[in-house]
């Protein structure tokens, strides 16, 4: 560890920030700083490029959630490590839903601080490997190309690290616009294979005769249009890695011939007699329910079982909102750059509408509502008036539960009551809680349950 460890510690006690600066400043990897307040922390910023930043939870004005969220607007690719007592547990798991890496329970144990120090930096330079210099500021968030510093794409990383080393089927599963692709172009890059092709085919998108002769070639004549022979992508391949996207759509022919490559790793062209030897490894991906699809006989259990040997779930983005703003700057670049505008940023109201909303797109939805709001606004910070209204519409209509539903729950029940005082208070906690007959604080507790915000 050559460079610094630069460290930022946030605590309104005075004597707290002195207790750390020497504990831990003491040691020669660490540079340490504090700042007494989250409006002194986020001025220490400007000057001080922190690797990471320890924040009391409970401080007045600004608060370590609040001060969180603002440091993940203006530097998304920082840690921020919350400290919290005992009594205040469903803050830091409130803390750790908006974005916190860890929290740490006060009184501090030094010896954890240091530990929790050391992950952070086993992560950091772990996933370094492809910073370039314009990446400079997002060091260590970027992996193969992967945008993500949640917890859930630090797991995913250390397993592509393990399969890479492998020549294991894997399956790939998780919502559209997940990043699947980018997974399996990242367990190539890292494997033995990496300057051998890496070669896909969306099996959703070809009928199933194409699929087949994409796949395995086919000979001249084979099928009406077959004019000449045809290499499919399993020699194509040859050396490297084929991702097969949406296996969960071909059929049972198709399923037939890949079970016969996997088990015994021969294959024929369409209308061939010749049998060819396949040197590839195979990454499949899916947004279907396979294991669904095996009970309801659509796909072959034997065939479910040998691709899944491996399996790797990209988790959805409302699952990690925490890599939202990291992500949301990561496309503004990408888009700004070619577009030549001057969009400086969001403002804080764009972000928190973006980290609201829940994402049925995923990374592949952001990255299209950033890029449209590029190309049509015309302001230096992009705001919520740049994105479209699906994303002020709140996520579902809860005021409006239906109570003879089956499904219906009490908390379900609440939640609505909650919503419909709110709105009929206008927003107003003091009356809404009195009309409920609680106090301000339950109300508050249950808002914080039930995710419920003002418009
Ligand atoms: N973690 C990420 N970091 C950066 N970009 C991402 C990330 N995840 C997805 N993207 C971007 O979102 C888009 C969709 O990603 P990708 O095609 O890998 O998703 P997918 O899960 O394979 O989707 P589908 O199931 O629809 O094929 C791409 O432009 C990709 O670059």
């Amino acid at each position: 560890m050559s460079e610094k460890i630069r460290i930022l510690f946030v605590d309104d006690e005075p004597a707290y920030c002195r207790i750390f600066r020497s504990r831990i400043g003491r040691d020669p990897r660490f540079l340490v700083e504090t700042a007494q307040s989250g409006e002194e922390a986020l001025l220490r910023l400007q000057q001080f490029p922190a690797d990471m930043v320890f924040t009391d939870l409970q401080m007045p004005f600004m608060d370590g959630i609040e001060l969180m969220t603002e440091i993940k607007n203006r530097y998304p690719y920082l840690f921020v490590l919350i400290l919290t007592g005992l009594d205040s547990t469903s803050q830091a798991v409130k803390a750790m839903k908006a974005g916190a890496y860890d929290y740490l329970l006060k009184p501090l144990d030094f010896d954890m601080v240091e530990r929790a120090i050391e992950t952070v930096c086993a992560h950091r330079s772990a996933f370094r490997s492809h910073a370039t210099p314009d990446d400079a500021q997002r060091r260590g968030f970027s992996f193969e190309n992967i945008i993500g510093q949640d917890r859930k794409m630090f797991e995913i990383y250390e397993k592509i690290n393990q399969v890479a080393q492998t020549s294991a089927t894997v399956l790939i599963t998780g919502e559209s616009g997940t990043g699947k692709e980018l997974i399996a172009a990242a367990i190539h890059a890292k494997s033995s294979r990496k300057d051998g092709p890496f070669l896909q085919v969306n099996c959703a998108a070809l009928s199933d005769g194409l699929v087949s002769s994409e796949l395995f070639g086919h000979e001249k004549g084979a099928f009406t249009g077959a004019v000449g022979q045809k290499k499919g992508l399993f020699e194509q391949a040859s050396g490297g890695t084929l991702f097969l996207d949406e296996i969960g759509d071909i059929s049972m022919t198709t399923q037939v011939a890949l079970l016969r490559i996997l088990e015994l790793g021969v294959f024929q062209r369409v209308g061939g007699t010749e049998t060819l030897r396949a040197d590839v490894r195979l990454i499949c991906a899916t947004n279907r329910d396979l294991a669904r699809a095996v009970t309801e006989k659509q796909f072959r259990e034997d065939l479910y079982y040998r691709i899944n040997v491996v399996s790797l779930q990209a988790p959805p983005l409302r699952e990690r909102t925490s890599d939202i703003p990291l992500l949301a700057n990561y496309f503004l670049d990408r888009f700004r750059a070619l577009s030549g505008k001057q969009i400086e940023g969001f403002t804080a109201d764009a972000m928190e509408l973006l980290c609201r909303y829940q994402w049925p797109g995923n990374c592949r939805e952001l990255a299209n509502i950033v890029e449209h709001a590029v190309v049509f606004s015309r302001n230096r910070m992009l705001s919520p008036g740049d994105f479209p209204e699906l994303l002020r519409q709140p996520a579902q209509p809860k005021s409006s539960v239906t109570l003879t539903s089956p499904s219906t729950t009490l908390a379900d029940v609440e939640a609505s009551l909650i919503r419909r005082v709110l709105e009929e208070k206008q927003w107003n906690l003091k009356q809404a809680a009195d009309a409920l007959d609680i106090a301000r604080g339950t109300l508050y507790g249950k808002m914080e349950k039930y995710s419920i915000r003002k418009p």
